[in-house]
């Protein structure tokens, strides 16, 4: 179980921030709903470990993780600017999200081949994201978080501007991330992605 425990957070320099506070269980899809800049890109924020809270906790099966650096949280994100390393081709950046070192075993090779084909890349794993449409740069970013096999996925926007037979695909992917018992943690404006992957909703 995701539990987030009275987390409180406010921008240097504003008078007014947040006090966050719900739980999300594994294989459970928990959607955030609010206007534009209500704080739900900033709460992922907060999960991930980008920023850091001023009071409160997040648990995860009961252990602290909120002390954590981002890497050592058992999380994973997909957000709004991709975060793709524009040096380093497309293998590798979803490679790197698996293995730091690049230590790639077989089945991770193949993993990640097998997944660019799934969603519509194949033959793209040399190619920089500078050669990407920003479509193409969204499934490699989602491609990436998925095979990470974290426990906890967190999408802002996951699938805005692809085309419907592409969110098909990765509403299936992500589909069996639930089912594989991983909690998502979905900020989205879209209602269809909220309907086909949300259980719940928790407003801000
Ligand atoms: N680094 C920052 N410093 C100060 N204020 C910020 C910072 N980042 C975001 N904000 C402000 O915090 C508020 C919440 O922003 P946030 O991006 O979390 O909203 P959101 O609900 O995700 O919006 P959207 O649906 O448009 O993506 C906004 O008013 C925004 O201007």
């Amino acid at each position: 179980m995701l539990e987030i425990r009275q987390l409180s957070f406010c921008y240097p320099g504003q008078s007014s921030g947040w006090t966050f506070g719900f739980s999300v269980a594994p294989g459970e899809c928990l959607a955030i709903q609010g206007p534009s800049g209500s704080g739900k890109s900033t709460l992922l924020g907060l999960i991930a470990g980008f920023l850091a809270p001023d009071r409160g906790e997040i648990l995860w099966q009961g252990q602290a993780i909120h002390n954590l650096s981002p890497w050592q949280r058992p999380v994973t994100s997909v957000f709004q600017d991709h975060n793709l390393f524009e040096h380093l081709d497309v293998f590798t950046n979803i490679g790197l999200g698996l293995h730091p070192g690049m230590k790639l075993n077989p089945e991770q090779a193949s993993a990640i081949n097998q997944g660019l084909t799934r969603v519509g890349l194949e033959g793209f794993g040399q190619r920089r994201p500078g050669e990407l449409s920003g479509g193409q740069r969204q499934r490699v970013a989602l491609l990436r978080s998925i095979l990470r096999r974290q426990l906890v996925l967190l999408l802002d926007e996951p699938l805005t501007g692809l085309d419907t037979q592409t969110r098909s695909t990765l509403y299936r992917m992500l589909t069996e991330e639930k089912a594989r018992g991983v909690a998502l943690v979905l900020a989205s404006h879209d209602e269809e992605d909220r309907r086909v992957l949300a259980d719940r909703h928790w407003n801000l």
